[in-house]
């Protein structure tokens, strides 16, 4: 069929401009308005309800302004689907809540096992010298803000190698137990039903000895997302071997993607597991992020447009009118012929 008689979608994106950078690239915008989907950016300064109009909104931004903008647009277009809804990301914000749903997750444990992190919540200083409340944790341990809120300070950490190294530490917190984990980590991207696991370096492990021999703490930030050419972390990569690191079994970790997606009703965000040298076969989940850097993400383009495709579709079905003519169809075919929904194993120097 003819071009012009073919019906377009539109999807406003409100992201905030770094994001915007690296997730709006020529290849994604290419490939989506090949398959009849414009991406369009949404203006956060202007009124969300003069933009548009639009099929589908996809946003990653912050404060109450955009969140009751977002509740005032899906009042008024409650068919249009906003990816994701702004109170089942709020939960993401927040380190405790964030993780709190792993350990709800009702998933028969097999072969492998999962779970989180020993953690206490820490909200004032005078909690960091009390026994009754630090007492219980063995270290090393991390000490994360309790605010995931994507800025710069709510990815400072420290570890902390003993209790006396606490003291300086600024509440609000989470004290999560480090567990020895081979430096290596594991992130699983979601988008919707498509899962893929990727490799990443992270902290080495710290040997009893070491643990004896190191006072007070190590602060650091974003250990698994630091840049190639970072001359230290080419160093780290030839010790590391992260070629050799085994991967978690891939129906595991979608098993747990497909929970977690299904519990937190998200259908944008990626996890971060570490597996414990100590068993070999437990996992743990340490971290999830909302909307997180896909075009780190092999064939992200291929994955996303696929993504909004479906979203749009769906509600064209929920609508009852399948505007879809044949052709499109077969286009859908030989662009997405190799698409399956859940992804093999792939390996990511980062
Ligand atoms: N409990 C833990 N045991 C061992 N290492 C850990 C633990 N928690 C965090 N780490 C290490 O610290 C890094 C940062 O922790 P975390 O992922 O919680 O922070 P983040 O700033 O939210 O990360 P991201 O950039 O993925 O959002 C992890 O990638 C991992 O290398
Ligand atoms: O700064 P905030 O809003 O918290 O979001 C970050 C996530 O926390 C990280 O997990 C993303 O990196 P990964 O995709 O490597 O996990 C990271 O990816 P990016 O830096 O490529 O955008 C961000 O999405
Ligand atoms: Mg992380
Ligand atoms: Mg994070």
């Amino acid at each position: 069929m003819a071009e012009h008689l073919r019906r377009r979608f539109v999807i406003g994106y409100a992201l905030a401009p770094k994001k915007q950078q690296s997730f709006i690239q020529p290849s994604l915008v290419g490939l989506a308005a090949g398959r009849g989907i414009d991406l369009v950016p949404i203006d956060p300064c202007r009124a969300l309800a003069d933009q548009g109009p639009f099929d589908c909104i996809i946003h990653k931004l912050y404060g109450d302004d955009w969140k009751a903008q977002l509740e005032d647009f899906a009042f008024r277009h409650p068919d249009v689907p906003v990816v994701d809804s702004p109170h089942a990301i709020e939960r993401l914000h927040n380190r405790i809540s964030m993780l709190q749903v792993v350990s709800e997750l009702e998933i028969p444990q097999d072969q492998e096992t999962f779970g989180i992190p020993s953690q206490v919540v820490i909200y004032d200083s005078g909690a960091l010298s009390n026994s009754g409340v630090v007492g219980a944790l063995r270290f090393p341990v991390i000490a994360k803000p309790l605010v995931a809120d994507g800025s710069a300070k709510s990815h400072k950490m420290s570890l902390v190698y003993h209790r006396d190294g606490l003291l300086k530490l600024k509440p609000p917190l989470v004290l999560q137990e480090f567990v020895n984990h081979g430096g290596v980590i594991f992130k699983v991207y979601v988008v919707g039903d498509y899962v893929q696991c990727v490799k990443r370096k992270s902290l080495p492990d710290v040997s009893d000895e070491k643990l004896e021999c190191t006072e007070g703490s190590m602060s650091f930030s974003q250990v698994s997302n630091m840049t190639a050419q970072d001359r230290t972390e080419k160093q780290y990569y030839e010790t590391m071997h992260l070629e050799e690191a085994e991967m978690p079994p891939l129906s595991f970790v979608t098993e747990i993607a497909q929970g977690l997606r299904q519990a937190m009703g998200l259908h944008l965000f990626n996890f971060d597991v570490i597996r414990d040298v100590k068993v070999g076969n437990r996992y743990l989940v340490i971290d999830i992020n909302y909307f997180p850097g896909y075009a780190k993400m092999p064939s992200y383009e291929t994955v996303l447009t696929e993504f909004f495709w479906n979203i749009v579709h769906e509600k064209e079905e929920e609508d009852g009118s399948n505007a879809a003519p044949k052709d499109v169809d077969n286009e859908i075919e030989l662009l997405g012929g190799n698409f399956s929904k859940t992804a093999g194993e792939v390996e990511n120097a980062g």
